[in-house]
């Protein structure tokens, strides 16, 4: 009976303490992978690595403190999976540019994408990485871009027309909500020839969807979660459809994409310069791609998918680029006036073109140090395939690299008073910035990004139409530090920026 009794009892407990220490070790195993290569790094929690560390302060805040504590080469644990995170510009080289066969892969790869996006440029590799970019890299040659020009410039007239009214009313400016209608706007036209409303009609509803969907997914939701310390999982999340918060967005943006396809393709027009024209033109079937995969063909699944992509990769990024640069020419007023001094030379009372704005050293300037002092995008890396040891650090198969952004823009070795906002530090032919840590902002090698210059260009167009009539200015809701937001790997302010704006000539 007493043998009875303990046995009852005794054979669930034991299952349990085994499951129990199984669960453990399974929880804490993978965390001696840094310290055993001698590479220093914050402690890992079991199960969640330092997540928490991301999730509580941001991956730009996060980053960049631990840039400071650990230096150019540390190692992190993002759920169960070992990165190495390093602003060393050798191994960065090696990474990016010199060793790109072993590194071809993106970095963090999340494990609950889902068509479409999961078939789009970004998140694709090996040969079906390399015919998608060759035959999406031509959209955006300088040839294309001048072609593009006639409409950009409308956008920019639409927003100097907005923002003049606004001026005209005593209103603050939103930047990010003025910025993000033109970007969506010229992203809609460039894209897709069809115009979007939304610099006159800001809370369009299609803006509000590629928000959403943009919002839900660069922030931790619990499927991730359980993805993230059970890989396993991760098909079964998302056949049951867990991932709901950016699914209703995502089918209209996609819905969206779809019906402009069919229109365009009943227009039956060749006059077209956008990316959807050239898209278009590389459609071939699954059969045709698979026979030939070196050409530059499509089929129309990957075509939605970069449509899709397009949106989300060029909207955001873009306005939150805008965004900062008009802050920071507003909290610096001389630096706003001697870029007001060096458009009037280059562009002087002519419509603003590619050559001209493109013309303008020290608007580069200004550019690339806005994207330095508040860069819009937290991280980009590489996938190790097999070991490699570079500058005697151990990058262990199948291991993340990345770029702790943030990190690498405030380094004092590279940038001396690294927190303060001076463009001529881009110009200064005595302490020349290396070109990788310049354009990090956009990633490096093969891989960097595709809508760079498209990118750039619109900001260019933008900034010239805007200064050369209105004054960005400091009013009492500007905030004098910006806070970002933890949860998002494109950097959103805690609160929105506002600005105040004066009419030149007045
Ligand atoms: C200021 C604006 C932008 C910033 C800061 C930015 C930043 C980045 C970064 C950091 C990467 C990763 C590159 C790497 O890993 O080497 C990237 C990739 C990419 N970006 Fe952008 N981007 C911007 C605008 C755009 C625009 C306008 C487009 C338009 C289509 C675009 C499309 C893409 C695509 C498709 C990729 C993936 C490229 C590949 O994997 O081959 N981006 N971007």
């Amino acid at each position: 009976m007493v043998v009875e009794t303990f046995l009852s009892w005794a054979l669930p407990l034991t299952l349990c303490v085994v499951a129990l220490l199984l669960l453990w070790v399974y929880g804490n195993w993978p965390y001696n992978t840094w310290s055993q290569l001698g590479i220093p790094g914050p402690k890992p929690v079991p199960f969640l690595g330092n997540v928490g560390d991301l999730k509580e302060k941001g991956a730009f805040d996060a980053t960049l403190g631990w840039c400071k504590k650990y230096g150019k080469v540390f190692g992190v644990y993002l759920m169960r999976d070992p990165v190495l995170f390093t602003t060393d510009l050798d191994i960065l080289k090696e990474v990016f540019i010199k060793d790109f066969n072993n590194f071809s892969t993106r970095g963090l790869i999340p494990r609950l994408v889902r068509y479409p996006v999961k078939a789009s440029l970004v998140f694709v590799n090996g040969d079906t990485w390399r015919r998608q970019r060759h035959t999406l890299s031509p959209t955006f040659s300088a040839s294309k871009l001048k072609l593009m020009s006639g409409f950009i410039s409308r956008c920019c007239e639409n927003l100097l027309d907005a923002i003049h009214t606004l001026t005209v009313e005593g209103k603050a400016l939103d930047v990010k909500k003025m910025f993000g209608a033109y970007t969506l706007d010229v992203v809609a036209g460039t894209g897709f020839g069809f115009e979007t409303n939304s610099l006159k009609e800001v809370d369009n509803v299609f803006l509000q969807n590629v928000s959403r969907l943009l919002a839900s997914s660069t922030s931790l939701s619990l499927s991730a979660f359980i993805a993230g310390i059970f890989p396993a999982l991760a098909p079964l999340v998302l056949a049951l459809g867990i991932r709901q918060a950016s699914k209703k967005e995502a089918a209209f943006v996609e819905q969206t994409i779809r019906a402009l396809i069919e229109e365009r393709k009943k227009e039956k027009s060749k006059g077209r310069v956008d990316l959807l024209q050239l898209l278009l033109e590389a459609e071939a079937s699954e059969a045709e791609v698979k026979a030939n995969p070196q050409d530059n063909h499509l089929t129309t699944s990957e075509i939605v998918a970069e449509g899709v992509l397009f949106f989300l990769a060029a909207y955001d990024t873009t306005a939150t680029t805008l965004q900062y640069l008009a802050y920071l020419l507003a909290l610096h007023p001389e630096k706003q006036e001697k870029l007001y001094r060096h458009i009037l030379e280059a562009v002087g009372d002519a419509e603003p073109s590619y050559d001209t704005v493109s013309s303008i050293p020290y608007l580069d300037c200004c550019i690339h140090e806005a994207l330095r002092v508040l860069p819009t995008v937290a991280l980009t890396g590489r996938k190790t395939l097999e070991t490699r040891c570079i500058n005697g650090v151990t990058i262990p198969a199948g291991c993340a690299v990345m770029v702790p952004i943030y990190g690498l823009m405030r380094d004092e070795d590279i940038f001396p008073d690294a927190d303060k906002f001076i463009p001529e530090r881009f110009a200064d032919e005595a302490h020349p910035i290396p070109s990788l840590v310049k354009d990090m902002n956009f990633g490096a090698g093969p891989r960097q990004c595709i809508g760079m210059r498209l990118a750039l260009y619109e900001v260019k167009m933008a900034m010239v139409t805007l200064l050369t009539k209105v004054k960005f200015t400091k009013i009492p809701e500007t905030p004098d530090t910006v806070k970002m937001q933890p949860g998002k790997s494109i950097s959103t302010p805690t609160t929105p920026i506002l600005i105040g704006t004066e009419l030149r000539g007045k």
